[in-house]
């Protein structure tokens, strides 16, 4: 479902005299359907980057980068808007969203391509129940949430359709027990129904509890 194969990645810093940073290096690893792997690496390893250049926000510099049968790395940015549509899911720690738009709304809003309106408005309810976001804000603008509160809207938005490949980005950072047990149950949920995951997870019981594997990002290279 993922397959990377030899990716390498540097930034080069145009304002501060073309320097280079090289980051990512020869890094190979596959992911299979309901399989969940976990990037490993010290801090500044790269691991966000990769995830970047996964979702089709970083150009890799080499390599190739199959997510669900489309090359990332060499796909035109309309492939990369359309498989983002129907076939991955990110959450990243931060919400992102157009201000002004209610908290119902913004979770329903992906499964809205796919699905009648009131059936998404449903999904969204369930999730955002189930995620211990209190019914009153659901008709407000997230933008004003606690950190704890935007991201389980991220998580409600990522997982309110199945998809093929998700890629998470520290899913449980700002949460509380019980809200994290919710969000690894909806990953285990997620691989049973053979979504393939790629996580960075700095919390080792959630990664000892979702992660098959792990694959140190900074020692691909080795
Ligand atoms: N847009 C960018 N421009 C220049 N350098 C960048 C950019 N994004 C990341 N880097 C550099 O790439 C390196 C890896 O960063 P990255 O955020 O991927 O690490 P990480 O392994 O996720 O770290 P952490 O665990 O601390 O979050 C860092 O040295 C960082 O400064």
């Amino acid at each position: 479902m993922i397959e990377l194969r030899d990716v390498s990645k540097s930034f080069v810093l145009h304002n501060q005299g073309s320097a280079v940073i090289p980051v990512l290096s020869g890094v190979s690893l596959s992911v299979g359907p309901g399989e969940c792997v976990g990037l490993a690496g010290p801090s500044g390893a790269g691991k966000s980057t990769l995830m970047r250049v996964i979702w089709g926000n970083y150009l890799a510099n080499g390599g190739s980068v199959m997510v669900a049968g489309t090359d990332i790395a060499r796909a035109d940015p309309r492939a990369i808007i359309a498989l983002r549509r129907e076939r991955m899911a990110y959450v990243s720690q931060f919400l992102r969203v157009v201000p002004r738009v209610p908290t119902l709304d913004v979770v329903a809003e992906p499964l809205m391509a796919h699905a009648p309106e009131d059936e998404a408005r449903e999904a969204a309810r369930a999730l955002l129940t189930r995620l211990r976001i209190p019914e009153r804000l659901w008709s407000l603008s997230p933008t004003t949430f606690s950190g704890g509160e935007q991201q389980r809207v991220n998580i409600a938005r990522g997982f309110i359709r199945p998809v093929p490949v998700m890629l998470l980005d520290e899913p449980t950072a700002s949460l509380d027990a019980a809200n994290r047990d919710t969000v690894l149950s909806l990953i285990e949920e997620a691989k049973a129904r053979g979504t393939a995951v790629i996580g960075i997870f700095h919390d080792a019981e959630a990664r000892a509890r979702v992660c098959d594997r792990l694959v140190d990002v900074a020692g691909c290279a080795a």
